[in-house]
């Protein structure tokens, strides 16, 4: 199975972001989260003019593709999604996140990661109210919500996207919509906490994963137990 849509929508889920991973050992990195129970396999692509950081591209998700058959759950950040979704498709990426913000039409991108045979994501940076993904719930299978500015991986939890979060999570609800609700940047098994009781029910972490101490399975491990005894309302 990698269809994101037959993903539950009523549990936690944890997308490990091979950002933080060490990539002179990529192989055993991608290896150690999926014993570790990883739901899906986050793959930050950063074009370095949509964010101010370049990471990697097709050739790299190529190869994490030979590794696992866990669903690679690819943020594109980059200007230009039109343009390059069939190849991360052809790479083997499952589903791609584009922004709202980027320099493509919306319907466009949308429709060329259909057309590559991808699931499809929308991602808000955090200065973007959650009104403006309102119209396109119902064409989409994922949203993502930047708790950090997008371009690095290690920065500080911003806890003023939970209201973003929450008023997502209430439209999802309201139009009974098929629709994943992920968070992104400085999670851990802190700010996993009001990230999952606002509605948030996949999140993306690297640092609190692949930087754990006692490796990325622990890190996994953490963030489940720490929302295991919540009343997420999802
Ligand atoms: O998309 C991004 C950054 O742009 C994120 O996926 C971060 O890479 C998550 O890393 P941590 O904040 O968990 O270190």
């Amino acid at each position: 199975m990698r269809d994101l849509r037959e993903l539950p929508l009523d549990r936690i889920l944890v997308s490990p972001s091979v950002l933080a991973a060490d990539f002179t050992e990529l192989a055993a990195e991608i290896d150690r989260a999926v014993q570790g129970k990883a739901d899906l396999i986050h793959l930050d692509v950063m074009d370095g003019c949509f964010v101010p950081n370049i990471s990697f591209g097709p050739p790299v998700i190529k190869s994490i593709r030979k590794r696992t058959e866990l669903i690679l759950d690819t943020h594109i950040m980059i200007e230009h999604p039109v343009r390059y979704a069939k190849a991360f498709a052809e790479a083997g990426s499952d589903h791609l996140t584009f922004h709202l913000e980027c320099a493509d039409p919306t319907a466009e991108a949308i429709e060329a990661i259909r057309q590559a045979g991808c699931t499809v994501g929308i991602s808000l940076k955090p200065a973007t109210p959650a009104e403006a993904v309102f119209p396109w719930l119902d064409r989409i299978d994922l949203v993502l919500v930047m708790t950090v500015e997008p371009g690095f991986g290690g920065q500080k939890f911003m806890a003023d996207q939970m209201p973003k979060i929450a008023a997502i999570r209430r439209e999802i609800k309201r139009r009974n919509l098929h629709v994943q609700l992920e968070a992104d940047g400085g999670i851990d098994e802190t700010t996993v906490i009001p990230t999952a009781s606002c509605g948030a029910n996949m999140i993306v972490a690297g640092t609190s994963v692949f930087r754990h101490p006692g490796g990325a399975a622990e890190g996994i491990r953490l963030l489940h137990d720490a929302v295991s005894v919540l009343d997420t309302n999802l």
